[in-house]
């Protein structure tokens, strides 16, 4: 999922638009957790060591995309 996350746009803009809100990724050990988590933050994959515990981080390219996206389907509007 790491490396596999290539179009990470794609995945972002399919999310409903919202100002904020709380994440959880949950699942299996080894199941690439924080991978997905470092590479939405960092936009880069980062070789992740075992999780003890819990991450956090507080992700402000979410926000970043939708604007983004919204300024580029606006464009498109007033092309048509
Ligand atoms: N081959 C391969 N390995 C990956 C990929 N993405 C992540 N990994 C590796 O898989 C391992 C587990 O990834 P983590 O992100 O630490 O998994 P996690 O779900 O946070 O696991 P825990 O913290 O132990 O619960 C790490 O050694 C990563 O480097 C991928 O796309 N391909
Ligand atoms: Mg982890």
């Amino acid at each position: 999922m790491g490396n596999g996350l290539s179009d990470q746009t794609s995945i972002l803009s399919s999310l409903p638009s919202f100002q904020s809100s709380h994440i959880v990724i949950w699942g299996l050990d080894c199941g690439r957790m924080t991978t997905l988590l470092y590479r939405l933050q960092f936009n880069e994959f980062v070789n992740a060591v075992p999780t003890k515990g819990f991450n956090t981080e507080k992700i402000k390219k979410l926000h970043d995309t939708m604007i983004k996206r919204r300024k580029m389907l606006r464009q498109q509007k007033k092309k048509r």
